[in-house]
């Protein structure tokens, strides 16, 4: 199923609150709003696209007809340590997403459970027994119970059979470790724009992600082949570009013709788009969460 999003015209946008809450990835550790200076353009590309043309076009398919229903406080406990290995995660979380899409690329399906809990009404189970840091990713393997998305990827790379994930050559090694390094700090970029504290940070962090996706001639991916990297990005660079686009207007693609090529062609993998949320529900919840701050 291919779905648009709803976008808001330029002249129509809200202002916004958002909350600290540790549960979504938009929510960074402080409040910030959304403010109509954040409009302006930015290196003339923050700006406002044609409705029209973006309303027609589809973003992203979503797969949900076989996900298995997340574990509640009201749900039995897993039996943990008997053996399985479980990956525990949230459908809309996207560090959780990373570790998803890794065990999906490599063919894991049936060697990973995948372990869907509900952040919101979570099991009390899950800390006690489960993950003491109560939070999403986390790997149960060998009677080890892991978390932190990105060292997961890197686990699941090397522990488990399928392709590998991790690049060959020093040259695309050190590419790899300064992307992966890299990823807290795109996030915060995006965050600022949105916060109003500094407006140029997004367009700066996308020019910089254009020319990461430059490097490598052989393919469309940021090394070239399909990496962790690669991983490591696709959840927050769906996230942001539904809600820079529905929030700001803004197109992260525009005039970065390299960025708008990863997408296309990530948006082919189905290990990938087997992880996508809904985007009309992304936005939509993005939109309450910033309403229900607004009201405190
Ligand atoms: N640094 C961690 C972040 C994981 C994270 O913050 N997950 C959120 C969901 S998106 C979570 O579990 N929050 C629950 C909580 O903090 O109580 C990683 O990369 O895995």
């Amino acid at each position: 199923m291919s779905v648009g999003v709803n976008i808001s015209v330029c002249s129509s946008y809200p202002s916004f609150a958002l909350s600290s809450s540790s549960t979504d990835f938009f929510t960074p550790s402080s409040s910030f709003y959304v403010d109509r200076k954040i409009l302006q353009p930015v290196s003339g590309r923050l700006r406002c696209k044609s409705y029209e043309k973006r309303r027609t076009e589809p973003i992203l398919a979503v797969k949900e007809s076989s996900r298995v229903p997340e574990l509640d406080s009201s749900s039995e406990p897993v039996q943990v340590f008997d053996g399985s290995t479980r990956l525990y995660i949230s459908y809309t979380c996207p560090f959780a997403q990373r570790a998803w899409i890794a065990r999906n690329y490599k063919g894991l399906q049936n060697k990973i459970e995948l372990v869907p809990i509900d952040l919101k009404n979570r099991p009390v189970w899950y800390k006690e027994k489960v993950y003491e840091a109560n939070k999403v990713p986390a790997l149960e393997h060998n009677n080890k119970v892991m978390g932190e998305s990105l060292d997961l990827i890197k686990y699941i790379d090397t522990n488990f059979e399928g392709p590998s994930l991790t690049p060959d050559g020093l040259e695309k090694q050190a590419v790899a470790d300064e992307l992966l390094a890299y990823t807290d700090s795109f996030s915060k970029a995006v965050r600022s724009s949105l916060n109003g504290t500094d407006s140029n940070a997004a367009d700066a962090t996308f020019d910089y992600m254009e020319q990461a996706l430059s490097k490598f001639s052989e393919g469309p991916f940021f090394l070239g082949q399909f990496s962790l990297v690669d991983v490591a990005y696709a959840p927050f660079i769906e996230r942001f570009r539904l809600i820079l686009r529905d929030v700001l207007n803004v197109d992260i693609t525009s005039a970065r013709p390299n960025l708008a090529l990863w997408i296309q062609e990530m948006n082919k993998m189905e290990a990938y788009t087997e992880t996508h949320q809904d985007p009309k529900e992304l936005v939509e919840r993005y939109k309450r969460r910033v309403q229900a701050e607004a009201r405190l």
